[in-house]
């Protein structure tokens, strides 16, 4: 049994407490810790200067476990989880074999419990191999020792609105999600960077705005006609963030996520035409980027996910046309997140608790059930927490990551904000306190 009093921490960046930690759970808080019997035997933190945040929550990662051990494995995606102050993540069901069967979902979630970096939640495909022509075992999956609550043909679109509305119909019975990589297929063919007036420069062609407006729009008419909850991955334009806003507005059962990179980056970062900046959906407009900040802190988009896209290197080290998109997210997530978001007053640390923990472990489920997350840190709720340094500025080296894979956009790039230490159920799976005593 280890016990670890954290002192001084400024819990969701308001006043500084004590935070008792005993066998795995909060017992104590603030004035009440310091003084409790189990304090002796106390491991101390001191957590002066840092903020403690709930275990932050990512709805969409690909651990590519199992397929593509070569890009990410659930080791080590978690661990880079557990550094980017993660206690738990959703892992997408793009893998190969496809999480489309129980067997899967299960290999992928007790994958998760033997690292025991941080929890996965497996996500179930929604329709068999990702090919869009028929359900997956959505029941099994949601039975199975996985407990799937989101489904997902994350990586394509579930473009057949019967299919689709199926889907939503079938995991309305569980309480599941349905979360829609929102891409007309139609409108995307061959498409390469966002369809602008720089995609016509470039000589790329173009992904519009519309091919992911026209998806969003009709699915949150569908969940309206079922009365069934649908997620969408990645919102990354401005009209798409209108038309959630005018569906929140009439109650209907939406949310959505943005992405760290469509919080910073713009399109413009295409014209040097390096694989690292490909991603889908494509980096958007300045325009974009500000609508989506604003819908962000206003909370018509729910959260923020990672979109974690591990790609080796022959997949990016190569010309742009032919390059794989995605983008590394874990361990950058909330530094950019504190950069667009806190440092620029949209946003306080309760807001990113909200955003990155409460609200995505909600949506998924998983603030609920044997080990939960996303919980208010409290006596008597699970140990999960984060403790971030906000005043430190780090320059990204895509050596140092954790994940087997190099691609991420920030190699250079200065970056404020620390994650100190990782807690899952009170045990460290990210230290960077240097022998705390
Ligand atoms: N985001 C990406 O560009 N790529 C993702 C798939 C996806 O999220 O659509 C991947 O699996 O690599
Ligand atoms: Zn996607
Ligand atoms: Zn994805």
């Amino acid at each position: 049994m280890t016990t670890t009093l954290i002192t001084n921490a400024r819990v969701l960046g308001g006043e500084a407490q004590d935070i008792l930690i005993d066998d795995g759970v909060i017992v104590a808080l603030g004035a009440d810790a310091a003084t409790h019997a189990i304090v002796a035997n106390a491991t101390t933190i001191d957590a002066t200067g840092l903020i403690a945040l709930p275990g932050l929550v990512d709805l969409h990662t690909h651990l590519r476990e199992p397929g593509r051990e070569d890009a990410e494995t659930v080791e080590t995606g978690t661990r880079a989880a557990a550094r980017g102050g993660f206690t738990a993540v959703h892992a997408m069901a793009n893998t190969d074999p496809v999480a489309d069967t129980a067997g899967v979902v299960e290999q992928v979630w007790r994958l998760g419990r033997e690292a025991g970096h941080a929890d996965v939640r497996p996500v179930g495909a929604v329709t068999v191999g990702l090919r869009g022509e028929r359900l997956a075992e959505l029941g099994a999956m949601a039975e199975s020792a996985a407990g799937v609550r989101v489904f997902s043909d994350d990586g394509v679109c579930v473009h057949d609105a019967m299919l689709m509305r199926r889907a939503l119909e079938y995991v309305k019975a569980f309480d599941g999600v349905i979360a829609q990589h929102a891409q007309e297929p139609r409108l995307t063919e061959g498409a390469q960077m966002n369809e602008g007036e720089l995609s016509g420069r470039l000589g790329l062609r173009g992904w519009p705005s519309v091919a992911e407006e026209a998806i969003v729009a009709r699915d949150v008419l569908l969940a309206a006609h079922v009365g069934s909850r649908v997620h969408i991955c990645h919102l990354s334009t401005k009209g798409s963030v209108e038309i959630v806003r005018l569906a929140k507005e009439r109650g209907l059962p939406v949310t959505a996520e943005v992405t760290p990179h469509h919080l910073l980056l713009t399109d413009e970062l295409v014209a040097g035409y390096d694989p690292r900046y490909k991603v889908n959906p494509p980096l958007r407009s300045a325009a974009d980027v500000a609508a989506l900040r604003e819908a962000l802190a206003d909370g018509t988009i729910d959260i923020v996910a990672t979109d974690h896209a591990p790609h080796p290197v022959e997949a990016k080290d190569c010309e742009w046309d032919v390059a794989a998109f995605g983008m590394l997210g874990l361990e950058t997530a909330l530094s950019v997140v504190q950069h667009t978001m806190v440092d620029t007053g949209l946003l306080d640390w309760a807001g990113v608790a909200d955003r990155m923990s409460f609200a995505p472990a909600r949506i998924g489920r998983s603030d609920t059930g044997g080990q939960p997350h996303g919980r208010p840190i409290a006596a008597g709720e699970p140990a999960n927490l984060t403790l971030v340094d906000p005043s430190t500025t780090t320059t990204i080296d895509p050596s140092a990551s954790a994940s087997l894979s190099r691609n991420t956009p920030y190699e250079g790039m200065k970056l404020p904000g620390t994650v100190v230490a990782t807690f899952l159920r009170g045990r460290l799976t990210h230290d960077t306190t240097g022998g705390h005593a």
